[in-house]
């Protein structure tokens, strides 16, 4: 028996003598050929809804069910005050690197890539050198791997809060190294478990979490979901209740919730995944983040998820969400990354493809658009945007998106999201009226009154489905340019081979986001609603609305002009003002 073999036996062993029971139609694989680690195989044929395996919460590694808390209760309640990265990163620290052997968790520790890393990469891309983040470009992933505030969070730790505050000296000489590393195992390994006075406590009433889930879903798929309540701080909600299966109905009636692995989409590198979680305390929030051995041997697939981790008060429970067939991996969800996110994440890709790849139009080549085709000046261009961000976040009402971000996402449906149409239609018709008549040198109330005139209508000509043909073109146009930045490597259709080094991850990642950007040029795809596809009208029509005839005279645009076009029409600013 080689020593992975022997691993795996001690930690089954483990397992028996806490009386935790497998299904006996599964076992524990050793799937390193297939680049997966370990992994649970279904030996036999299983019905949708099987127990799995059940888990006391014993098991678990929290700040509330540790070492560290057995050997120094008074740091319970400061740790409580942390936020949920900080207090587990200490917790599992002192437990591996103090207690090591004589943990309780020894022989869970020693199948993990921390205690094994002859057989395990971390390959997270925290842990890529900048030479190997290259075969990313031009992915936007590399500009979210969060190093800088990983390495700031790991200041904070070190030596203040561990060794003179709570004064585990025994931590004093972690090292940058060993921080990124355990972190990136909970990054990978962990749960979100609701803790057990928290079960049932906010499942009834409209609020549901089932109902957040599909919310977010709808608006952005790529959420995945994050797909998951990103909400920590929500009335104590767990932060990662997700809804993914058929079953969850049939389980929130016996009084069971489920839970993926910890995975928020906003988390950066290691880190917290809002400013309210990085600041607030595990006090508040309904979860521990938790280890959860065994539930975390379920490797993922976005395509093949066919089990998920449900929990009570007093146990966790893996059940199967679909018939799980003879030979079959056992597959959790990470939740609804794309390939990018799942490599920066878990350190691995998809080799054909996550169901929820995007590619991404970065914001600065929209504006080059402008600026280089469509005679805009760069800080018309940057005012103009400006603007729409002003007038997006005074809107009172609060009906508008947020239409200037950073980067739009392009879906593997061929879908796009929405701020991408209204960004381009806006500009497309700023353009097109600055050609006609400048607007560079008007004052800058006169911009904003123009360029709020320009977005309401266009906010009206999208709520009627309705997008100008000009509009169109440029979409295109755009979509090409940044399609035509990926590498030859990206055009080339995905393969099987799954003993992937990182370059070749690179090229999966790539090759993801490559292929929904081209889906996204199919216009029946991308501009398609449920209630039928995007009508395209002339420009003119539009531009029509917006300003009187007389103001397309040849004479410069005045100041005056512009505020008679919207006389009746204050704008935000001017309401502001007056
Ligand atoms: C929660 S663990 C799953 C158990 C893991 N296979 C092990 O042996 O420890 C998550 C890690 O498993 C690996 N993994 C999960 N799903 C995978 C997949 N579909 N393909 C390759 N590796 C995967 C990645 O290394 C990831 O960081």
């Amino acid at each position: 028996m080689n020593k992975f073999e022997k691993f795996t036996d001690n930690f089954s062993n483990w397992l028996k003598e806490r009386g935790i029971q497998i299904n006996s139609k599964l076992k524990l694989e050793d799937l390193r050929e297939q680049n997966q680690g370990r992994g649970l195989v279904a030996v036999e044929d299983i019905k949708e809804d099987q127990v799995l395996f059940s888990l006391p919460r014993s098991v678990t590694i929290c700040v509330d069910n540790c070492t560290l808390i057995k050997d120094r209760p008074d740091l319970k309640e400061k740790l409580m005050k942390l936020n949920h990265w900080d207090s587990l990163i200490i917790v599992l620290l002192y437990e591996i690197k103090v207690v090591g052997e004589k943990s309780p968790w020894i022989d869970y520790f020693n199948i993990l890539p921390i205690n094994d890393e002859q057989n395990y990469v971390f390959n997270q891309l925290m842990f890529w050198s900048p030479e190997e983040l290259k075969h990313l470009s031009p992915s936007l992933i590399t500009e979210r791997i969060g190093r800088d505030l990983a390495e700031a969070m790991y200041r904070k730790l070190h030596p203040k809060i561990v060794v003179h505050d709570f004064k585990i000296d025994q931590l004093g000489e972690v090292s940058l190294d060993e921080y990124h590393k355990i972190a990136s195992l909970i990054m990978s390994y962990s749960f979100d478990v609701e803790r057990p006075e928290f079960v049932g406590k906010f499942d009834q009433g409209q609020d549901s979490d089932l109902d957040d889930y599909e919310d977010d879903d709808d608006n952005d798929d790529n959420d995945d979901d994050d797909n998951t309540n990103d909400n920590p701080e929500s009335n104590g909600k767990p932060a990662r209740v997700v809804s993914t299966n058929a079953n969850v109905s049939d389980t929130e009636e016996k009084g069971l919730s489920n839970i993926t692995l910890s995975s928020d989409k906003t988390d950066v590198g290691t880190f917290p995944s809002t400013d309210d979680e990085a600041e607030g305390n595990i006090f508040n929030d309904g979860f521990f983040k938790s280890m959860v051995p065994l539930a975390d041997m379920l490797n993922a697939d976005t395509t093949k998820h066919n089990a998920s981790l449900f929990y009570t008060k007093l146990e966790l429970i893996m059940k199967s969400v679909k018939p799980i067939k003879k030979g079959q991996q056992v597959y959790n969800t990470y939740s609804d990354h794309p390939n990018s996110e799942i490599l920066r994440r878990y350190g691995y890709v998809e080799i054909r493809g996550s169901k929820y790849d995007f590619g991404e139009i970065p914001l600065p080549l929209i504006k080059k658009f402008f600026i280089e085709t469509q005679s805009m000046s760069p800080s018309l261009v940057d005012e103009v945007l400006s603007i729409m961000n002003q007038i997006v976040h005074e809107d009172e009402e609060d009906e508008m998106v947020d239409i200037v971000l950073d980067s739009y996402d392009c879906f593997k449906t061929g879908e796009v999201i929405i701020e991408l149409i209204f960004v381009i239609q806006v500009l497309t018709i700023i353009s097109a009226l600055n050609l006609l008549k400048s607007m560079e040198h008007l004052k800058y109330e006169s911009k904003f009154a123009f360029v709020n005139r320009i977005l309401k209508k266009c906010y009206q000509l999208i709520e009627s489905k309705k997008l100008t043909k000009i509009f169109l073109s440029n979409y295109k146009k755009i979509l090409g340019l940044r399609i035509a930045q990926y590498p030859e490597i990206a055009t080339i259709s995905f393969n099987d081979n799954m003993m992937l080094n990182r370059k070749k991850m690179a090229g999966v990642v790539l090759k993801s986001e490559y292929q929904s950007l081209v889906n996204c040029l199919n216009i029946d795809m991308a501009f398609n609603t449920d209630n039928g596809p995007y009508k395209f009208i002339e420009d003119d029509k539009l531009i029509k609305n917006i300003v009187k005839k007389s103001f397309l005279n040849d004479s410069p645009s005045t100041d005056e002009d512009i505020l008679s076009l919207t006389s009746g029409e204050p704008s935000n600013k001017k309401q502001k003002t007056e």
